[in-house]
């Protein structure tokens, strides 16, 4: 499975409502970037692919690339993601959910079905397309929606052929994502 699967975790954009960059943020002792490719290891071994222009994350020791076309959301981060991937099966991660496990990822890889292009998670009636399984080939309709300067996401998923997945109820704290100084703070009290 190593080699067929590439994990695109998005950790670039303004970060506005924390006000810092999310993934350095500590939980039990690591940054949140380290807890998400810690588990994301056991699923695509060393093919993390991080996109983000802070260089503190070369630490890691992933491969990290920068938007090549900046200030476009997660849109854009997709889109180089995807145009840097070497593989037809990638899973994506956002930077801002530090719960989640080897455990949920290992599932969602397992119930991508190869002829849709998307599988995104959802929980009740909200869908997390960040956390997700994209086919490489979605790239060709990210560059498209960024020409057009359509940046919404959810929509391109709608319009291609997808799988929606709900997430169970034992994971679902597993999407929780952390956007403010608030929503930080209540983690480490
Ligand atoms: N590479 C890349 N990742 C992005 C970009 N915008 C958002 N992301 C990532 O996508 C995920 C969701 O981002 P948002 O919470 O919508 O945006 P944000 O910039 O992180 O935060 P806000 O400015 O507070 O909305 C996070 O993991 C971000 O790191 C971008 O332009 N490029």
């Amino acid at each position: 499975m190593e080699n067929k699967i590439t994990a695109i975790l998005l950790a670039g954009g303004k970060s506005q409502r924390m006000g810092t960059d999310k993934g350095l943020l500590v939980l039990n002792g690591k940054t949140f970037i380290h807890n998400i490719c810690d588990a994301l290891k056991p699923v695509v071994g060393s093919n993390i692919l991080i996109v983000s222009a802070n260089k503190e994350y070369d630490k890691l020791g992933f491969s990290r690339v920068e938007d090549i076309i900046e200030n476009k959301g997660p849109v854009g981060g997709l889109y180089t993601g995807l145009k840097e991937s070497k593989t037809k099966v990638n899973l994506v991660v956002s930077v801002d959910v530090p719960f989640v496990t080897t455990e949920l990822l290992q599932w969602l890889v397992e119930n991508h079905n190869e002829t849709d292009m998307v599988t995104q998670t959802k929980i009740g009636d909200k869908t997390s397309p960040l956390i997700g399984v994209y086919d490489r080939s979605m790239k060709i309709v990210f560059g498209e929606q960024i020409a057009g300067n359509k940046l919404k996401l959810r929509q391109a998923i709608e319009d291609v052929k997808h799988r929606t997945l709900e997430v169970p109820e034992k994971w679902s704290s597993q999407l929780q994502n952390i956007n403010t100084q608030e929503e930080y703070q209540n983690l480490t009290k």
